[in-house]
């Protein structure tokens, strides 16, 4: 579903004076046809209810409206997006737009109890992507790693999968698989609780302004049963130890070579 014309993203920062804000991480992707993409790789949203985590001038929220959700929720810290937010909730009626910060917001009753699906089922009707800052890309995803093993927040819903930005180096981390140079406790606390794929890498330079790092776009679908199925806090207790044990064996095993 097309949207009305509106003013380009460059234009909505320019007219609302959007310049970015180093503390909050904004890096803004103004090119439709790169946010059109990473909307893409979250798969069919027609009929869905999304939820976007930072979605600043609104360019992959205008992406996600253009895919027939039926609602779309977006989580923002910055004040200054919500005149431009409130126009494209105007000219949609499909957007609902919280102020508030991510790591602390309660999802538990973001959708509608109809998307409610068993666990075992399929994948819901419900789906979270963001461009997320920086700054709180890796404690966020512990967070829903956690609400996962809890099935709490938007798993109450069932295996709400997620498309989300890292840091190159990190989304890399997250996909490593056993004895891979990047393996880490991130790829096994991961893909502990998802199946993970790396879904595509964004230069730098798509951003604006330029962080001196590429971008790693990341598909996340919860397991039906976790790798270990203990609970959360446990889990990240017991890998950390046995990715220390296995660096020693490694290191030693490198020592008698
Ligand atoms: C990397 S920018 C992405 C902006 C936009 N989605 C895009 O791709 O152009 C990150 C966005 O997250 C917002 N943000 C930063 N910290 C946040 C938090 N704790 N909770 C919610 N939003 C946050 C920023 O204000 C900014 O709009």
């Amino acid at each position: 579903m097309r949207l009305p014309p509106l003013p380009t993203i460059s234009d909505v920062v320019r007219l609302y004076r959007l310049s970015a804000a180093k503390h909050l991480s904004q890096n803004f992707i103004l090119d439709m046809s790169l946010n059109h993409k990473i909307v893409s790789f979250a798969g069919n949203l027609k009929g869905c209810h999304v939820c976007e985590v930072g979605p600043g001038p609104g360019g992959i929220t205008r992406a996600i409206l253009e895919t027939d959700v039926k609602h779309l929720h977006v989580i923002e810290k910055d004040l200054r997006f919500f005149p431009g937010l409130q126009m494209l909730a105007d000219v949609s009626g499909r957007l609902t737009a919280y102020h508030g910060d991510a790591l602390t917001f309660d999802m538990n009753n973001l959708f509608p109890e109809e998307c409610i699906k068993s666990w075992d089922d399929e994948p819901p009707d419900t789906h979270i992507i963001g461009n997320l800052p920086f700054s709180i890309s890796t404690p966020l995803i512990f967070k829903y790693m956690e609400a996962i093993s809890n099935r709490t927040g938007a798993w109450r819903y069932g295996r709400t999968c997620m498309t989300l930005t890292f840091q190159k180096e990190v989304a890399e981390r997250m996909v490593a698989k056993p004895n891979s140079d990047q393996r880490s406790r991130v790829s096994i606390d991961i893909q502990n609780y998802c199946e993970v794929k790396l879904k595509h890498i964004i230069p730098g330079k798509a951003f604006v302004p330029s962080p001196d790092v590429d971008v790693g776009v990341v598909h996340f679908k919860p397991r039906k049963k976790p790798q270990i199925d203990l609970p959360y806090k446990l889990i990240t207790k017991v890998n950390r130890h046995l990715f220390h044990y296995r660096q020693k064996q490694c290191k030693n095993s490198l020592a008698t070579e």
